[in-house]
């Protein structure tokens, strides 16, 4: 499949300080990519280069074949920076025009449009407010509406849902999550949870280098992890059956009443099944069993 983002080698400083360093990373149509990393760890950097507002020291980006910030690009690629802002003297449906008419679009073309992006946050009827008028959280819905003027088949969010309450968020995910496949989306954001439900793909960013994917398919055939939620409190006398059962790698407990399990499925393919049998042998009660790894026990390492 055709790379919509490729980076190679780039790297990226101010002054003496290197922000990013020799990153190389794909996307293709339809991911979903999530970035992560702590504070100062380069996310903003990267998104400005990859939407062209800064430029690498060296190293190259393309995006559907172009430089970032390339004319080609437009109405192809959309953004919301970390702090987008609307002007505070123009109504939020006058300045979401503004980008449509930018596309190309005539007056009447650019406010229907306007309207589609503002009905998809729920924000129809503040065509007309200015931003002082609105709430932190309708201007963040806002600034998301806007990237999705047109039809971009890219988009870059930054922090998408900082600042929103439960609601709020969890619509902007749905709405993310609706329009992925056609569209495809960069995500950068604290909220691993998020991510976890949105992303296909995860770029963790940690000193300015990206560390190994950890969607990465070998690593899981070679093992499996499930996590263990019992009802009573008794992970001591539990974790002790299970470790007799043969293919276990590791157990951890995790919070009260929850252990996390790691096991080789080549040694035991029936690994799970056993695992419920040596709980019901016992009369042990558990309230969910679920496989896999959660995007935190991946990316912190804690299986
Ligand atoms: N224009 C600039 N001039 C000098 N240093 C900068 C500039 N922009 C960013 N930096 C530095 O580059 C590093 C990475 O910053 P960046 O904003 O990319 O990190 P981030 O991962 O987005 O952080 P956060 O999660 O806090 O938003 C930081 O140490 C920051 O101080």
């Amino acid at each position: 499949m055709k790379p919509i983002i490729q980076c190679t080698n780039v790297t990226k400083g101010f002054g003496s300080k290197t922000v990013l360093q020799q990153l190389n990373f794909e996307l293709t149509q339809g991911d979903t990519a999530a970035l992560i990393g702590p504070n100062g760890a380069g996310k903003t950097t990267l998104f400005s280069i990859i939407c062209g507002y800064l430029r690498q020291d060296s190293g190259s980006v393309s995006l559907f074949g172009h430089k970032p910030g390339s004319s080609a690009l437009f109405g192809q690629v959309a953004a919301l920076p970390q702090d987008a802002r609307f002007d505070p003297a123009f109504s939020i449906g006058e300045q979401l025009d503004f980008y449509g008419r930018l596309q190309g679009l005539s007056s009447k073309a650019a406010r229907q449009e306007t309207l589609r992006v503002l009905t998809l946050v729920d924000l129809a009827e503040q065509v007309q407010q200015k931003a002082a008028a609105l709430s932190h959280g309708m201007c963040k819905r806002a600034a998301i509406a806007q990237a999705f003027i047109g039809s971009p088949q890219l988009i870059l969010l930054d922090e998408p849902t900082a600042g929103l309450d439960p609601v709020n968020a969890l619509h902007i995910r749905q709405l993310i999550n609706r329009l992925s496949g056609d569209v495809s989306f960069m995500i950068s954001s604290h909220n691993i949870f998020e991510l976890e439900q949105l992303c296909n793909k995860v770029l963790y960013l940690e000193h300015g280098k990206l560390q190994a994917d950890t969607t990465s398919e070998n690593e899981q055939q070679l093992q499996q992890y499930l996590t263990l939620q019992l009802e009573d409190d008794n992970t001591e006398v539990v974790t002790a059956a299970i470790g007799q059962l043969p293919g276990l790698l590791s157990i951890r407990p995790m919070q009260k009443k929850e252990l996390q399990l790691c096991y080789d499925p080549q040694q035991n393919a029936n690994f799970d099944l056993e695992l419920l049998q040596c709980l019901a042998a016992n009369g042990w009660r558990y309230r969910n069993l679920t496989k896999g790894q959660t995007l935190e026990q991946k990316l912190f390492n804690t299986a």
